[in-house]
């Protein structure tokens, strides 16, 4: 029976497929062949001036697109998604802008200022040694301070290292077992007089450790400095008073002078420098500031050289990269969460700085290691170019393993005990209007030129595909982004609909998201790529009354840390709004517990990074992060590369023998407006359909909103609606599955089984339902699949299948045999010929929908017991009920297999959850009920997990496997020790 219906309902699909193909073929309205035309023309029109431009200056005319970032950012697949360099004048619609009274970090570049920092600082201190501190008074909060208030007297005291460094105990002792770990390594290489790579997972507090180590440092007796020298920090703009604010807090009695515009400095930086020099401070510069002051900066001698967020400088080529390679110091550390991110070649480029010959010359390196690793890399290598790949791999590693310190936070959960995170990549359908537009520009002259080989504009091609694609994100963005492009001088824009969330298939999503996030209380992080749609994005929450605060390019950089501060700290504002490359870097934005990436960036680590803002240490709720992609375009593309790239660093940083699921794209598939197939998924979804998100099936097409599976809590009155409503539902259908019965076609008689259930009865004359007014409460999670299932399915090894069973099974019986239990619930196993049903007492059907209305058990216990029928749809026999006593009360036992749990899934209502909730379940089932909605409303075609598909949670779950093998070993070790003792 399952083979059948499986087979109709391909059928069904596939032939709506067809006849949906059919009726959307070649047609493109006038108004999107005029926009493509008018965009073609302008994009033509400004190639061809670069061009002159170019010629006429002597210039190579293929060096370099117009719309390169002539950042440092090094990045050589980033291409501008929209209007990140546009200057968006007051006619501009995308110019909303609010003005926010923030307070300054202030750094100590100024003597003055640094002066009276110190002054206040050793009050306090003394204050609260005497007792006499009233802290009402204190507006400056140091880490010696709090380490007196807390009862310590001796603010001098330090641990020692080997070999004489004496860390501040006050920082010590707040330091995690892995910080300090960090601190020793950072001494060693002091002491070997070397270079290297802090590569600890973002938010595992880097700056932290970096900053112990220098405190001990600046109180070393010994040494050309006589303990710290002159140092540089370099930092992204944005993190530069964060650093500024870290240093205050730690380490009050050093000087921190940022030199940059915004600085406290009184605009000579000469004079800046000499008081750094002769204070033996920290400076701290940005990326663009070592570059701009290199000549006086060289001038100088420095003892530290610090690079945070050094891959920065992963581009050998740039003119930074070449610069901080000319400091002539020893000691340079390398500060990333991401030291790898595009290809092999940034690697070097990181060693070439810290560490000078230790892989060989740049040609040599690419030509011996990255070009066989890479090669091997792809899913259509050889056998033998695969095993050479592997084995480079491992020797590259052995090599940069002894200069490169990487925990992540799975390893060190232990220590830092972060709360759960969720990470989903949600395929968005394009609207009409959308698809139009694209399908509008794939046909322009532009994409033509591109693709036809003869096109006499076909030149330069890089810069031509660049343009291209970013015109194409633009339209997944918002269709107004792209028309705007378009839209000739003079044409009026609809002041009306401009920017409406209606118009784009992932505003649709975020419009659902923040509706429903802000009933559940929680607050949102979203990352765009372009300014034009945080623009738009800020609109829509200004429409809709929702306190937000943005952060892009346009906000000074020493408001920067002001406005996440205020966000941390007041709950009022649900959204705070950035770019990705402005607010997605180094930063702590731990306020936010919901993280919407809007759109992908080509390099994964952009996107990670961003996303890791809000899961960090400091966050104390669950941490859900969707990242939103429209289905068949080039996004998609732009996600696969993703996956290549992230294979590629995992394959030399964690394990050389991973392998890789994708193959080389064509110019061709970048350039299709991909259709679903008949199953609904894309080419991404169809690739990793194992990572799906599973999510009840027939939820997922009716959106009825009475089956909910996140929990609620209702009203007497909506309780009492609902089981009326239940009622009927229950005499219509009973009444239909009457006639099914007597019906001989089995095909036809799915149909209709079918038809009934995707389509309830209507009932006239009840009250509307809106499910979600009420508060949500606590969800009990057990259907969704958890990342470690979907993995466990496609374990290869038998022995840690079987381990990671038991695990998964020592779970299970915590949270479902001994808290789940089905009460008063009847259930029939009927054993009919071609198909199996049901029968579910009625209260308790509602209760299907409402799966935390055990907390309102005594609105069921005197209502009637009409039955319902309802097919099982080939799900329910993977259930096992036990009849435990009373007759109307069952216990089911859960499966542990995943496969189980996922079927399972229908009958989530059923059971009733007694109330002892891990924290973590609530937002899990938040999520669930999030994405159910979602899917609903057929604004998300499917969803991925993506750690999963990156393979992360594979790496996870070895770990969880390492640490329950290891708890074993050493129980085996002990039972022996014990079992040798009794014998003796
Ligand atoms: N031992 C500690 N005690 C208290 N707070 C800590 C500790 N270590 C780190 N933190 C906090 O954790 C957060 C993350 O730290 P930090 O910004 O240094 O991380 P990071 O590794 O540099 O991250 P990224 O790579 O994203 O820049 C900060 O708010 C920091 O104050």
């Amino acid at each position: 029976m399952t083979d059948i219906n499986k087979y109709l309902e391909n059928q069904l699909a596939l032939a709506k497929h067809r006849k949906d193909n059919k009726s959307n073929k070649g047609v493109v309205s006038k108004k999107s062949q005029d926009a493509a035309e008018n965009i073609s023309k302008k994009q033509n029109k400004n190639f061809q001036n670069v061009r002159k431009n170019k010629i006429n200056s002597g210039g190579a005319e293929n060096s370099r697109s117009p719309t390169e970032c002539d950042t440092d950012d090094g990045d050589s697949d980033y291409v501008l998604s929209s209007d990140d360099d546009c200057k968006t004048g007051p006619t501009s619609p995308f110019s909303v802008r609010t003005k926010k009274n923030m307070k300054k970090i202030v750094d100590d570049g100024n003597k003055h200022i640094f002066n009276q920092r110190i002054t206040k600082w050793k009050e306090n201190i003394k204050n609260a040694l005497s007792g006499s501190i009233d802290l009402s008074n204190v507006d400056y909060y140091t880490a010696d301070l709090q380490y007196v208030l807390d009862g310590n007297a001796d603010v001098e005291d330090s641990h020692e290292l080997q070999n004489g460094l004496y860390i501040p105990q006050y920082i010590w002792k707040q330091l995690y077992k892995y910080q300090k770990t960090g601190v020793k390594w950072l001494w060693e290489l002091h002491q070997v007089e070397g270079g290297g790579l802090l590569g600890d997972e973002m938010g595992l507090g880097k700056t932290v450790q970096i900053i112990a180590f220098l405190a001990g440092l600046a109180k070393y007796n010994s040494g050309p400095w006589v303990g710290l020298g002159p140092t540089i920090i370099v930092a992204p703009a944005t993190v530069i008073y964060q650093w500024v604010s870290h240093f205050h807090y730690w380490c009050p009695n050093l000087r921190i002078a940022v030199l940059h515009h915004s600085g406290s400095h009184n605009g000579n930086h000469n004079q800046l420098l000499r008081d750094v020099q002769a204070s033996h401070g920290i400076l701290l510069i940005t990326y663009e500031g070592i570059v701009k002051y290199s000549k006086c900066l060289l001038s100088y001698k420095w003892h530290y050289l610090i690079l945070d967020e050094g891959h920065k400088i992963r581009n050998p080529e740039t003119q930074v990269s070449k610069l901080v390679k000319k400091f002539q110091t020893p000691h340079k550390i390398l500060i990333t969460g991401s030291p790898m991110q595009n290809n092999l070649q940034e690697l070097w480029s990181l060693f070439d700085f810290m560490r000078p010959g230790l892989l060989g010359t740049h040609k040599a390196f690419m030509e011996h290691f990255a070009a066989p690793i890479t090669q091997g890399g792809y899913a259509n290598a050889t056998e033998f170019q695969e095993a050479t790949a592997l084995e480079i791999a491992k020797a590259l590693k052995s090599m940069i393993t002894p200069y490169l310190l990487r925990r992540t936070k799975a390893e060190v959960q232990e220590h830092i005990k972060l709360p759960e995170k969720n990470e989903q990549v949600l395929f968005c359908a394009l609207t009409q209007e959308q698809k139009d537009l694209y399908m509008g520009y794939l046909t322009s002259t532009m994409v033509r030129s591109i693709l036809d080989k003869e096109s006499r504009y076909g030149d330069p091609l890089r810069a031509r595909v660049l343009i291209a694609l970013s015109t194409l994100r633009k339209i997944c963005n918002h269709p107004d982004i792209y028309l705007y492009e378009a839209h000739e001088d003079g044409d009026e824009v609809n002041e009306e609909t401009f920017g409406h969330w209606k118009r784009s298939g992932k505003m649709i999503v975020v419009q659902s998201l923040l509706k429903i996030w802000q009933k559940q209380g929680h607050r949102t992080l979203i990352f765009s790529q372009s300014r034009a749609m945080l623009c738009i994005l800020e609109q829509h929450l200004q429409s809709n009354d929702y306190k937000y605060l943005k952060m892009d390019g346009s906000v000074s950089v020493s408001l920067r840390q002001s406005l996440i501060k205020t966000f941390n700290e007041n709950k009022e504002y649900l959204v705070f709004l950035a770019t990705t490359r402005v607010g997605g870097l180094g930063v702590n934005l731990t306020g936010a517990d919901r993280v919407i990436i809007y759109d992908p960036d080509w390099n994964p680590a952009t996107d990670n990074q961003a996303k890791e803002r809000a899961w960090r240490i400091g966050q104390e709720r669950n941490v859900t992060v969707y990242r939103l992609l429209s289905a068949g375009t080039i996004e998609e593309k732009i996600y696969q590369r993703q996956i290549f790239k992230n294979f590629l660093s995992s394959k030399v940083l964690i394990d050389p023998n991973q392998k890789n699921v994708l193959t080389t794209s064509t110019l061709q598939g970048l350039f299709t407006l991909e259709e679903p197939n008949f199953e609904g998924d894309t080419e991404t979804a169809s690739l990793f359909k194992h990572t799906k998100v599973k999510i009840n099936k027939k939820l997922k097409k009716e959106g009825d909103k009475i089956h909910l599976s996140g929990s609620v809590t209702y009203s007497k009155k909506k309780l009492e609606a609902m089981k009326r409503l239940a009622k009927q539902i229950s005499k219509k259908i009973s009444s239909e599955n009457v006639s099914l019965t007597t019906n001989e076609d089995p095909r036809e008689r799915y149909k209709q089984k079918r038809h009934l259930l995707l389509n309830p009865p209507k009932i006239e004359n009840l009250p509307e339902i809106n499910l979600i007014d009420d508060k949500v409460t606590n969800v009990p999670f057990e259907s969704a699949l958890s990342e470690l299932d979907i993995v466990n399915m496609h374990v290869k090894e038998n022995y840690e299948e079987n381990l990671l069973k038991e695990v998964l099974n020592n779970q299970d019986d915590k949270t479902t045999l001994e808290e789940q239990q089905v009460d008063n619930v009847k259930i029939q196993d009927t054993d009919m010929a071609d198909d199996k049903e049901i029968e579910v007492e009625l209260t308790q059907t509602i209760a299907i929908s409402l799966p935390e209305v055990e907390a309102n058990t005594n609105h069921f216990e005197n209502t009637n017991t009409d039955h319902i029928k309802i097919s099982n749809n080939d799900h329910v026999e993977n259930i096992n009920t036990e009849h435990i006593g009373n007759p109307n009360t069952y216990k089911r036992r859960l499966s542990t297999s995943p496969v189980r749990d996922d079927v399972i899934e229908n009958l989530v209502a059923i059971k009733k959850v007694k109330k002892k909730k891990l924290k973590h379940e609530k937002d899990t089932n938040d999520d669930d009920y999030v994405l159910k909605k979602l899917f609903a409303k057929s604004t998300v075609k499917n969803a991925l997990h993506h750690d999963v598909v990156m393979g992360l949670a594979e790496k996870e779950k070895r770990y969880r496997i390492k640490e329950e093998a290891t708890k074993r070993a050493k129980k085996a070790v002990k039972a022996i020790k014990q079992s040798a003792k009794i014998n003796s």
